[in-house]
């Protein structure tokens, strides 16, 4: 059994594959280290036998990880490292090393999947776009800030708005002009990211032409995909690429 793991800036997504059927045995997210401890403890003894991880934590903090699963579990962690080219795609960063490598790997996984241009967009914590070529050069992007972010942003730095994480899920069930402010926050939000992904689709077709394919992951891919109706909606799409980064045997 394999541990796969997306260390994100919030979040930690994990998920437990069969090697051998590449099966996703059990998975989930979770807020940290010790989360995810829990959560691997409760499992139901499907033995771990390798690790393999992407992270856009400090160098610590991963290692401090890796350290914990090696005692806990007995399992090295492979970590995904940047490359200037890999599985037929070129890092277009000036400084390849700086690239985000959950942006690298939801690229390498989307030029393997799709074969033929991409627009890549991962919503999470910061959203993040990435252009790849036909022939496998990737342009680079962009980095914008992502709900959680805009509205924190919103709340801390004002005085009056105010409101708690539940009233904002029930907020998106209409996009009419907010009443409250929870409503007008919240929708006010999601418009800046539906207006986002719709410029990158135009911007998109400057660089890629009309033959691209666009993929959407992350944890709030969901709340833009009606407005990107040919869209490939793939959570798992970062760990796509880190079996490619991270091939174990
Ligand atoms: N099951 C879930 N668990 C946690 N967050 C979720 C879940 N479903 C949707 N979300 C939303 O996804 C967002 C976080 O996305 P994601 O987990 O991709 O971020 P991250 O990886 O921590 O951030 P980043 O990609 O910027 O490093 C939050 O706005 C959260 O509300
Ligand atoms: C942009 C994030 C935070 C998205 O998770 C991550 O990819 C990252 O830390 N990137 C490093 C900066 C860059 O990609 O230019
Ligand atoms: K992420």
């Amino acid at each position: 059994m394999i541990l796969e793991l997306d260390c994100g800036n919030s979040f930690i997504k994990w998920r437990v594959i069969d090697g051998a059927q590449a099966v996703t045995v059990i998975g989930g997210v979770v807020g940290s280290d010790s989360e995810l401890v829990s959560a691997l403890l409760a499992m139901p003894a499907p033995s771990l036998t390798h690790c393999r991880l992407v992270s856009v934590r400090s160098d610590d903090e991963t290692l401090a990880l890796t350290r914990r699963l090696d005692e806990l579990f007995g399992i090295e962690s492979v970590c995904a490292r940047p490359a200037l080219e890999m599985a037929g795609v070129r890092n277009g960063y000036v400084e390849y090393q700086r690239l985000g490598l959950d942006r690298w790997l939801a690229v390498l996984g989307a030029f393997h999947l799709a074969k033929k241009p991409c627009l890549v967009l991962d919503l999470g914590t910061a959203v993040t776009s990435d252009l790849v070529m036909a022939d496998g050069e990737h342009l680079g992007g962009f980095i914008c800030p992502g709900m959680p972010l805009m509205r924190n942003q919103l709340r801390t730095h004002t005085r009056r708005i105010r409101y708690d994480d539940e009233a904002a899920s029930r907020a998106l069930d209409e996009m009419a002009p907010g009443r409250t402010t929870v409503e007008a926050v919240e929708r006010g939000c999601l418009l800046m990211l539906r207006g986002f992904v719709l410029a990158q689709m135009e911007l998109a077709k400057e660089y890629l032409g009309d033959n691209f394919e666009v993929f959407l992951t992350g944890g709030d891919a969901l709340l833009v995909r009606d407005v990107l109706p040919g869209a490939r909606v793939l959570p798992d799409l970062v760990f796509v690429g880190l079996a490619i980064a991270c091939p174990l045997d």
